[in-house]
């Protein structure tokens, strides 16, 4: 406490806001708090009430929930000190939640490890690279496979209406997408019917985790005292399946490399897809296997819960629909979009960035004060002083809550409207901190342009394949979905009617 004082005097610190806890009891182990958040869960309103907290308490306020101290802050400039000026002061916070799945890798480490990781893994996911590779890989074939389960899943009504729920389906695409990204073997869930294969059950796997892994969210700081069994046979499960493909790689290189060796020749495997560049730096294969399930968790649900809420808003917006297919018949004509094709869809980027700022995927960042520092904003009776954060604090920020501000997006902050994005571009008022889908700094997205490409082309094939796309049953307003990621509650259960020949 001395230290503490001694720190908040030198640094003009003063106390934030608390969430009011009234009583020595709740201000200091915070059930009752806990029991709230527990019931806006089940409720699927724990966006929601966040969200009124910080329009209740102002944009930094601290509290304690199950022992635990918080701060939690939509505010720019605590945010950018957050995750990027003052970011060595923090941990990702990650490792307990997801060590068992996928242990010290790029998403859980920090300091050394997380800054060799990043190097490793970044070559293969820069922009012009990833685009290219994108679009020359499979991903026109994966966009067929899911047409087909389109119309085999869904109910035919006839005149080329289908009834479908689009949500399952873009999950298992981003995930054959990203795995062939991955590990360079074509992989189709799409295709697979065998509900007993190794794929399925890799997948099914995969799918658990998410499950577990955000129960683990909610034990907080009791987490030390939990062992799940369950959750580490399913881990198991994920690491015999990624061990076979990584081995069988290293194995060929090793031939390759050996052959080459003998008659002279470069090895062909090389720089090919990240599996095989990650093999050029280390032979490492835990460290491999932990790396590609560590991406694949960050590029797979992400991606998949944000066309699943893209599409559930889209059936509700005949008039956002109808400028879609405009766009895309007086850009593309008909084609295929490539890679220069992809940067003239600007409307449907503005309808992705929109998605994202309402029902961001990862709604909630969060770092560990691994000392004591401070956030620059938040404290004293105006909210314009330094806050003390000590070392252990879990500080958070809600970009769900910042990215509704009224008093940066406007009075219909709260309102689908892709044309704010298009005006804030005209006028140069597009936010830096307050628009963080992708989080931002040293440790933004590193498979942010691969998600942008990826979800501006699937968009726009579904455009040149559907006049229409209405809702079929589900609510007016959008509800959250928790699994490591958010996406739509309700899913994506749309009626859309099949273009007509021309
Ligand atoms: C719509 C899709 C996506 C969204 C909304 C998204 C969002 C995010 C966010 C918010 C973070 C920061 C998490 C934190 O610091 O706590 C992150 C990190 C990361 N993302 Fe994404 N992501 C998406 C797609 C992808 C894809 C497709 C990939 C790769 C193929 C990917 C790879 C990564 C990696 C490797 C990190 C860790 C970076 C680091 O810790 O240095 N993401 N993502």
């Amino acid at each position: 406490r001395h230290l503490h004082r001694r720190f908040a005097l030198q640094h003009g610190c003063l106390p934030a806001r608390r969430v009011p806890q009234p009583g020595l009891l709740e201000s200091t182990i915070g059930y009752r708090l806990f029991r709230s958040d527990v019931r806006a869960a089940r409720k699927r309103q724990t966006l929601s009430t966040a969200q009124r907290r910080f329009r209740t308490h102002g944009h930094t306020f601290a509290g304690v929930c199950l022992g635990q101290y918080f701060i939690t802050t939509i505010d720019g400039d605590n945010v950018k000190a957050l995750l990027s000026t003052r970011m060595d002061d923090f941990d990702s916070g990650k490792i307990a939640l997801f060590g068992p799945f996928i242990g010290q890798s790029m998403l859980t480490s920090d300091g050394a490890v997380w800054r060799h990781a990043r190097g490793l893994v970044r070559p293969h996911l820069v922009r012009e690279r990833v685009v290219g590779e994108l679009l020359a890989g499979g991903l026109e074939g994966h966009f067929g496979a899911l047409m087909r389960r389109v119309l085999e899943d869904g109910k035919i009504l006839g005149g080329g209406v289908v009834e479908v729920d689009l949500k399952p389906l873009f999950g298992m695409l981003m995930f054959d997408n990203t795995m062939e990204m991955l590990l360079g073997v074509k992989i189709s869930s799409l295709e697979d019917r065998d509900s007993g294969s190794r794929l399925a059950k890799f997948v099914h796997a995969f799918e658990s985790v998410g499950g577990f892994v955000n129960k683990r969210a909610k034990l907080g700081p009791l987490l030390r005292f939990y062992q799940d069994t369950k959750f580490e046979r399913q881990c198991k499960v994920l690491h015999d399946f990624v061990d076979g493909v990584v081995r069988e790689a290293y194995e060929k290189k090793q031939r390759e490399e050996k052959k080459g060796g003998e008659d002279g020749s470069s090895s062909s495997s090389r720089n090919r897809g990240f599996l095989a560049s990650i093999l050029e730096d280390t032979s490492d294969l835990v460290k491999i296997r932990f790396e590609v399930l560590g991406v694949l968790l960050a590029g797979r649900d992400t991606a998949a819960d944000l066309m699943g809420s893209l599409f559930f808003v889209l059936a509700r917006r005949p008039d956002v629909w109808g400028k879609l297919k405009e766009e895309v018949d007086r850009v593309l004509a008909g084609a295929n979009p490539r890679h220069d094709s992809l940067k003239e869809l600007t409307y449907h980027r503005y309808v992705i960035e929109e998605a994202l700022r309402l029902y961001p995927p990862a709604p909630v960042l969060f770092r560990a004060a691994n000392k004591t520092t401070l956030l620059p904003r938040g404290g004293g009776p105006d909210g314009r002083s330094p806050v003390l954060v000590p070392r252990g604090t879990v500080v958070s920020c809600s970009t769900f809550a910042l990215q509704r501000r009224r008093d940066i997006y406007g009075d219909d902050a709260d309102e689908f409207r892709p044309e704010r994005w298009e005006a804030m571009e005209r006028l140069r008022t597009r936010p830096h901190w307050e628009f963080l889908p992708f989080s931002a700094g040293p440790r933004v997205c590193m498979g942010q342009n691969y998600a942008m490409a990826e979800t501006v082309y699937v968009l726009a094939r579904m455009a040149q394949e559907f006049d229409a796309i209405e809702p079929n049953g589900g609510p007016a307003e959008w509800v959250e979905d928790w699994n490591i990621t958010v996406g739509s509650g309700a899913g994506a259960k749309v009626r859309l009617t099949r273009r007509k020949e021309e």
